[in-house]
């Protein structure tokens, strides 16, 4: 459906966020991956809050695979739609969408083990 670009209407808003909640659910139940990182987040989130550290750069790397993770699976739609049969542009396409999760992961896990790491080992070794 294409925006007549009028103002912002708040029905209009919730109708909109409806759907895209209603995408990041389809995402959950289809797609293992987006699970997974949905309670991958969860738990270094609450790891953060009970190290007492800052959440921001954790929930900020979490939601940047979620969000890429909901792109890669809409490029996956895409591709599935117009192109059922091999070719090459089609492997691309997915290809580096999931390029795209795969970088967001790495960072990610860097976040993870910069903010998370040195707390958590002061916290085992009782040094902190
Ligand atoms: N239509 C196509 N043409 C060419 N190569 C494709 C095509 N569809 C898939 N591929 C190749 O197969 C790989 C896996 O594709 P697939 O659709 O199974 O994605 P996936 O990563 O297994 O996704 P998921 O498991 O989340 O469904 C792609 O990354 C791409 O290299």
């Amino acid at each position: 459906m294409r925006s007549d670009g009028s103002a912002l209407n708040p029905r209009r808003w919730w109708r909109s966020a409806g759907f895209a909640w209603t995408g990041v659910r389809h995402a959950y139940r289809s797609q293992a991956n987006f699970r997974i990182e949905v309670w991958a987040g969860a738990a270094a989130l609450a790891l953060a809050a009970a190290l007492r550290v800052p959440l921001a750069p954790v929930a900020l790397a979490c939601a940047l695979v979620l969000a890429l993770e909901l792109v890669n699976t809409a490029v996956e739609a895409v591709v599935d739609l117009t192109s059922p049969d091999p070719h090459p542009l089609a492997r691309v396409a997915k290809d580096a969408a999931a390029g795209a999760v795969l970088v967001a992961a790495a960072g990610a896990l860097v976040v993870g083990l910069v903010t998370l790491a040195p707390p958590l080992w002061r916290w085992v070794t009782g040094t902190g």
